[in-house]
């Protein structure tokens, strides 16, 4: 699923949020939108699954699309098991077996296989967020939309489940826009990162993030080049 927005402009009554934006979130692209606290990057995902509508500006791709989301909360529901959150995603797929198949294999792609009778309440939060990791894999959506998803996590279990969602992702790639405020979360997730102004948000730059993923570690000279560059376009 290929979106194309155009002049994207957004208000909440007097409250200009999007000042005109020109975003391109190509198929089985990583696309990240990288911008200060309340610019408006939850508005864009909003106006991605229609629930905020544009005041001026054009978006192509989205019509009759499906979406997965992963939000800083993990959303499960407390009274299935970590299958049952994974097939409440699975109502389109009317064969049994094909479901019980599907989730399955999410569950051995995420090493979730020895956890799929748990439910959420004895789980970790580390845990609980790469079942929602699963979820959003689970559902046949076009597009994953993330909204800080590793937010209020420390940071072993941070990089533990970045990793964990990109292993993912590249055995089985899929159109995806992530919102942040978070340098390094941009830089270890992105193909190409959107840098957006304070409000109303506007382009401040973007580019893509030209290092294999497996590679993007603090550190290096290309990742700090990287680092340099986004926090110049932030501060
Ligand atoms: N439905 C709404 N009605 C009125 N104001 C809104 C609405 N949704 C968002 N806003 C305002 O728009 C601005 C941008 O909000 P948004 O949540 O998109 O920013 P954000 O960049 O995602 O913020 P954060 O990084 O803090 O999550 C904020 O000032 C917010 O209060």
């Amino acid at each position: 699923m290929t979106v194309d927005i155009k002049d994207l402009t957004v208000s909440f009554g007097d409250l200009k949020v999007l000042g005109g934006l020109d975003l391109h979130f190509p198929e089985k692209e990583i696309s990240v939108v990288l911008g200060p606290s309340g610019c408006g990057k939850t508005t864009i995902l909003n106006v991605l699954t229609s629930s905020v509508s544009p005041r001026r500006g054009s978006i192509e791709g989205i019509e009759g699309k499906r979406f997965s989301y992963l939000f800083q909360e993990p959303r499960l529901l407390p009274w299935l098991t970590v299958e049952g959150n994974l097939n409440f995603v699975l109502d389109d797929i009317s064969d049994k077996r094909e479901r019980e198949a599907l989730c399955r294999r999410v569950l051995k792609m995420t090493g979730l296989s020895d956890y799929a009778s748990w439910y959420p309440g004895k789980l970790s939060g580390g845990m609980k967020q790469r079942v929602a990791i699963a979820r959003a894999f689970a559902h046949p959506s076009d597009m994953i939309l993330m909204d800080e998803p590793f937010q209020g996590l420390d940071l072993k279990r941070k990089l533990s489940l970045i990793n964990q969602f990109t292993d993912v992702w590249e055995k089985e790639k899929r159109s995806a826009v992530m919102v942040t405020h978070d340098i390094g979360e941009a830089i270890r997730l992105a193909d190409k990162v959107y840098v957006l102004t304070e409000k109303p948000a506007r382009l401040a730059d973007a580019f893509t993030i030209d290092i294999p993923r497996p590679e993007r570690e603090p550190g290096t000279k290309r990742y700090s080049e990287y680092e340099k560059r986004l926090y110049d376009l932030l501060s």
